[in-house]
């Protein structure tokens, strides 16, 4: 029995034994429960078939067309998820509000010290200041759009005073944020603190409760892994 599967299918040499069971074009279960989902192929679609050896899968292309019914099978579901460690040849660009800059400065010492230990180079990092948080997205759906980043890491402080202010520039920043990522393409990271008072801000800021910059860092170097090493178009 020929079995067909598409380039980017990948079985664990655990599973080998999937590859002799009959199908019919529907998702089949075998013995220990593996669900293969098997999908019509294009007609005519040239195929690939794999030899097992318990090595894991070798493929080797099949040289006759297939005109009849043919599956792609794919009996391990892939997961994708980014790497902080590869981070060689990742550009990030912080942009840092001024505002509550005792805070913010931080931040960014945080995020520097992070990519420092994930062996991000001083080179492969710009760093943007902007008057408030309120500037942050413009600037930040700029920088992703010169696709000179992999990844933009956006720091501020938003800290409520006695008007309804504070929720008008928490809300800008975050769904500038959001929007610079969308409408750019290139991952945009929320590293802005929105607190009751100085000292929740403080202690986000490399006090008690850690240092949002650093962790916000990572999520960037994640993000940035992902798209470069897994989703690039
Ligand atoms: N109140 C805070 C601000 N306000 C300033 C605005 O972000 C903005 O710069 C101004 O409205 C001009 O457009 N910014 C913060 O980052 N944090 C605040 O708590
Ligand atoms: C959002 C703020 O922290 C501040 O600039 C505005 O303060 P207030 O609401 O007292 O005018």
């Amino acid at each position: 029995m020929a079995l067909f599967a598409s380039t980017d299918c990948f079985l664990p040499s655990h599973q080998t034994q999937l590859a002799s069971r009959h199908h019919h074009g529907h998702d089949v279960v075998d013995s220990r429960s593996t669900i293969l989902h098997l999908h019509r192929a294009p007609q005519g679609a040239r195929s690939l078939s794999f030899s097992f050896s318990g090595q894991g899968c070798q493929p080797h292309i099949a040289l006759e067309r297939k005109d009849r019914l043919s599956v792609v099978q794919t009996a391990a579901v892939r997961q994708l998820i980014g790497s902080v460690t590869r981070t060689q040849g990742l550009r990030f660009a912080v942009v840092v509000a001024r505002f509550n800059e005792i805070v913010t400065k931080q931040l960014l010492e945080g995020a520097l010290g992070a990519f420092k230990n994930y062996a991000v180079q001083d080179e492969d990092i710009d760093v943007v200041w902007v008057p408030g948080s309120f500037e942050i997205g413009v600037v930040a759906e700029r920088l992703g759009k010169s696709c000179k980043y992999h990844a933009i890491l956006c720091i501020g402080a938003v800290i409520r005073g006695d008007t309804s202010h504070y929720d008008a520039v928490a809300n800008s920043a975050a769904s500038g944020v959001l929007s610079a990522g969308i409408n750019s393409g290139v991952p945009c990271i929320f590293g802005v603190l929105t607190c009751e008072n100085m000292e929740q801000a403080l202690n986000r800021a490399g006090g008690k409760s850690g240092n949002k910059g650093a962790e916000t860092a990572l999520t960037a170097i994640e993000m940035a892994s992902l798209f470069e090493h897994h989703l690039k178009q």
